[in-house]
């Protein structure tokens, strides 16, 4: 049977050149899980994600994909990933959401092959997916960073990955679409079982969206389930990142506190 994790890092050591960016880092995701990862600049997030993709090979430990050591796995469609920076397009690119969608169907082809009318009901369930059924036939350029990145989310999952990485996903997002966009990614992971994995920086806004949590700083400081992470005191939150963070706590959390009198 396969394994219930998803994805698995087992003590993990990476340096780019001099100093460690990652040290002993163990992880495991579960089927189903959307998961938080969250961390200073420049503690090692995104090269974790790379780590995980096999865009950087660790000095040491091991990654297992759906319970198979990485070094044999081949099905990489089961993984979708939106790299950061992803939604960069100037005004005058010239494809149109369907086609840029329709490309996360030809990924080893380049962006522009033709890809036949049978695909159809495929691509415009993932336009669907992402809510953007109304900008379909508009050039990407001419959308906001947060419709753009919603679009780059449907091209991912077009192929009908079984998890979803997104590295930074809301940079370029303005601030009151940001909860939205969570909410798009939470239907996702209920409505398509998609297991989701998310580096943010937006710690208080994903606290009451994933089921789990993960705060890297070059070593993993927590790696849990929401619950146990509210019970992390918010003083050693601003200790494991230098400065003061804000945590929004749960909205139903004091709805269950009884009474004071
Ligand atoms: N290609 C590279 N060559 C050398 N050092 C690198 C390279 N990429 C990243 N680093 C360094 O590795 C460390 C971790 O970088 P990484 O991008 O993984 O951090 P991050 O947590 O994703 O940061 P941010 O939140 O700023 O995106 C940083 O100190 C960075 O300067």
């Amino acid at each position: 049977m396969e394994s219930s994790n998803v994805i698995e890092l087992k003590n993990i050591h990476y340096r780019y050149d001099r100093d460690l960016v990652l040290t002993n880092i163990n992880l495991a995701v579960p089927r189903g899980a959307f998961l938080g990862i969250v961390g200073p600049n420049g503690s090692g997030k995104s090269t974790m994600l790379k780590i995980i993709l096999g865009l950087q090979k660790p000095r040491k430990g091991s990654v297992l994909l759906f319970g198979q050591q990485q070094s044999k796995f081949r099905d990489w469609e089961r993984i979708g990933y939106v790299s950061q920076k992803a939604n960069a397009f100037n005004s005058g690119f010239p494809a149109t959401v369907y086609e840029i969608v329709a490309s996360g169907l030809t990924k080893k082809a380049g962006l522009f092959r033709m890809i036949g009318n049978k695909r159809r009901p495929q691509i415009e369930k993932a336009i669907r997916a992402v809510s953007m059924e109304d900008f379909q036939d508009r050039n990407i350029g001419e959308l906001s960073g947060g419709q753009q990145q919603r679009v780059f989310i449907a091209r991912a999952i077009v192929s009908e990955p079984d998890v979803l990485i997104l590295d930074e996903p809301t940079v370029g997002v303005d601030s009151k679409n940001v909860q939205t966009f969570y909410d798009m990614l939470e239907r996702l992971n209920k409505e398509l079982s998609l297991t989701l994995m998310l580096v943010t920086h937006d710690i208080g806004t994903i606290t009451n969206k994933v089921t789990h949590v993960a705060c890297l700083n070059n070593t993993m400081h927590f790696h849990g389930s929401t619950e146990d992470f509210e019970q992390v005191k918010d003083s050693e939150l601003s200790q494991f990142y230098g400065h003061d963070v804000q945590r929004l706590h749960h909205d139903h959390e004091h709805s269950h506190e009884a009474p004071t009198r």
